[in-house]
């Protein structure tokens, strides 16, 4: 592989806490979906690929750049685009005065070149309607596109998306995807998720984190694959299952032991990320 981000025995401790425990990653054009429980590092590990944290140790090279060292940090500042989990807005700016100043930032100082910048990423985030609303006046979806939006300006070759679906209706979800999806065919995306939807339909590339490491490294395919001959559809609840949910047409779906009279299923992503984390869960869908 090509890679674009190289990652190696990244460190981080908050106090007596290792968040992250030496991780080890590369990644290559196109998108790379990080999935992980809660507290896994994930947010962690993309602050510090940002270069909006600083790691204890480990070294991280993106786009050929070293962002330990001052002026190559600087480099890749102006190369990446960053959705941050919380990225507190200004609720008194409108959207584009908002996308204007982050622009600003971004070093766009040519006017006319810097609006038609922000009227394309409004266009691209389907916020263009919406450009003179207050960013306080913005349902949830609204400002995760808004955040997008930022992300998207001035074209960066590194795109760092922290769980940018969050918050999204089915059809923004559907057109985030699509846009995403455009933008891996030229350049690199890395993002964040709890939804192995969002890895089956855009990712080439996934990466599962557990308790600060990285504990599977491979395809979309490859996780479903960690399931196979594992999974089940059966009528009735089994009793004693580890993992098992009701699916849409009322059947049963299971994850590990055969349990009796059911019939073999093909795993899904989720399928293999369960198993993978050995997670013990009852979820109804
Ligand atoms: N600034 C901080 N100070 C102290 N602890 C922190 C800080 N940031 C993160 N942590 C801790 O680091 C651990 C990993 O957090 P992180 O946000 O990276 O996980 P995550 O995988 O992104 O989780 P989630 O899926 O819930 O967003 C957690 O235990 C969290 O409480």
């Amino acid at each position: 592989m090509n890679a674009t981000v190289e990652i190696r025995a990244l460190t981080k401790r908050f106090g007596r806490n290792t968040v992250l425990d030496r991780a080890d990653l590369s990644i290559g054009p196109g998108v790379t979906g990080l999935l992980g429980p809660n507290g896994a590092g994930k947010t962690t590990l993309l602050r510090c690929l940002a270069t909006t944290l600083a790691p204890d140790g480990g070294r991280i090279t993106a786009l050929g750049l070293d962002p330990a060292r001052r002026e190559q940090r600087t480099a890749l500042r102006r190369r990446l685009g960053y959705l941050p989990q919380d990225p507190g807005f200004y609720p008194r700016f409108t959207v584009f005065e908002l996308l204007d100043y982050v622009a600003i930032l971004k070093e766009l100082t040519d006017r006319a070149r810097r609006h038609r910048e922000v009227r394309r990423v409004l266009e691209e985030t389907d916020l263009a309607g919406r450009a003179h609303a207050k960013v306080r006046t913005l349902s949830g979806g609204m400002r995760q596109r808004l955040a997008l939006a930022q992300a998207l300006l001035a074209d960066p070759e590194l795109l760092v998306l922290d769980e940018p679906t969050v918050g999204l209706d089915p059809e923004q979800r559907m057109r985030f995807r699509a846009l995403v999806s455009r933008l891996g065919e030229d350049r690199t995306v890395l993002l964040s998720t709890h939804q192995t939807e969002d890895v089956a339909a855009l990712c080439d590339h996934v990466v599962v984190m557990s308790g600060g490491g990285v504990v599977f490294d491979g395809t979309p395919r490859g996780l479903a694959g960690v399931a196979a001959g594992k999974v089940w559809i059966c009528d009735e609840p089994p009793t004693g299952a580890v993992l098992r949910w009701r699916t849409a047409e009322g059947r049963h779906r299971v994850v590990g032991e055969r349990p009796a009279g059911a019939a073999p299923a093909e795993p899904a992503i989720e399928d293999g990320y369960l198993l993978l984390l050995g997670a013990r869960a009852e979820a109804v869908a």
